[in-house]
């Protein structure tokens, strides 16, 4: 059988860093990193293109774009796509990426280590393999996170664990498959995301591609006295704010000083702009109906909902909903689809 052409994208992160007397940082490429594995050639024909070599600190928004690029340029030349990556800001990418490149028939697999590749006690060298593993998968599609032995849906992950192997956790959502040592278990058989019109399933042998997102998206934790000015502060930089509540949705109706907080959110989304509402917990999201102190914003035109979504994913669906237009209206709706798992449809 011949075996399955797969394009490694690198683009830097703890995998490919070294000490050099100032603090890792990257400097391995993505072909030196992989002869560090002889034993993914068993696997797959690989190639290799360097994005950018970059702690992932680093990732901004028109990175992301970079990377979705990189991967569209070859789509068709490839089986599939590794792309090694930092962990501090993967669980970005991965949601990026995922509404970047939507409906992929072809696996999209993200990983990376939380030790560099040419540390003695590296994680590095299991997840490149298993990744690639993962991206040969007759039944892997979509743009998905392998690390540690767990593949997470590229909207479902948190980095969870600053030190330990297995860094990353699916959030509300449960794992897409286990990998142990060189076999796939998947969890279930997943049905796929629908798509924005209702309908489910990969029918098409091309994924629907984006070029476009908005980075002026502001994440704002909610503390307790937290003066509500700040959102007439954030107004000329920001066009929309993703507003960590309390708990299931709560949001005080005063800060120790300044306006009440239902004036000021009202006013900034009644300026065209967006609100996202989500909760500051890591687990099981939000349900603004519950108390009072919620209540009020559920059903107001441009503050929307981030039901059971990762903050990281909020963050990307925002500004890639808000890239494709300005219409209130549409950029609810777009943020409402449920895209590669991002949101279960319970709201
Ligand atoms: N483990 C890592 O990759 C962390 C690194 N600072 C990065 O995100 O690039």
């Amino acid at each position: 059988m011949t075996k399955k052409r797969i394009l490694l994208v690198a683009t830097g992160g703890t995998i490919a860093s070294k000490e050099e007397g100032n603090g890792l940082s990257p400097a391995l490429s993505g072909e030196e990193l992989t002869r560090y594995v002889p034993e993914v050639a068993d696997l797959a024909t690989l190639d290799v293109k360097q994005a950018m070599n970059i702690d992932s600190t680093n990732m901004r928004p028109s990175d992301w774009l970079r990377v979705a690029r990189t991967i569209m340029e070859s789509y068709d030349d490839y089986d599939g796509f590794v792309v090694l990556h930092g962990t501090d800001t993967m669980a970005y990418t991965a949601a990026a990426l995922s509404y970047l490149i939507q409906h992929s028939p072809k696996p999209i697999v993200l990983t990376g280590s939380q030790r560099p590749m040419a540390s003695a006690f590296t994680d590095a060298k299991l997840n490149l393999y298993q990744s690639v593993l993962y991206a040969t998968d007759d039944d892997a599609r979509d743009v998905s996170i392998a690390f540690g032995g767990i593949v997470i849906a590229g909207t479902r992950a948190r980095k969870q664990r600053t030190m330990s192997f297995n860094a990353f956790t699916s959030v509300n959502f449960p794992p897409l498959a286990y990998i142990r040592t060189d076999r796939i278990v998947r969890s279930a058989p997943f049905a796929h995301a629908r798509k924005a019109d209702g309908s489910r399933g990969h029918t098409a042998d091309r994924p629907v591609v984006y070029d476009k997102l908005d980075p002026r998206v502001f994440a704002l934790k909610l503390t307790p006295g937290l003066d509500s000015r700040i959102f007439s502060a954030l107004a000329p930089s920001y066009d929309a704010v993703i507003l960590e509540t309390f708990g299931i949705g709560g949001i005080p109706e005063q800060g120790e000083t300044g306006p009440c907080f239902q004036d000021a959110i009202y006013s900034w989304v009644d300026s065209g702009r967006i609100a996202v509402m989500t909760t500051q917990v890591p687990e099981e999201g939000l349900d603004l109906g519950v108390y009072e102190v919620g209540r009020a914003y559920a059903n107001h035109p441009g503050i929307l909902r981030g039901a059971d979504m990762t903050p990281e994913a909020i963050v990307a669906k925002t500004m890639w909903a808000l890239g494709q237009t300005r219409d209130v209206a549409e950029v609810e709706h777009l943020f409402n689809c449920e895209i590669n798992h991002d949101r279960s449809p319970f709201e």
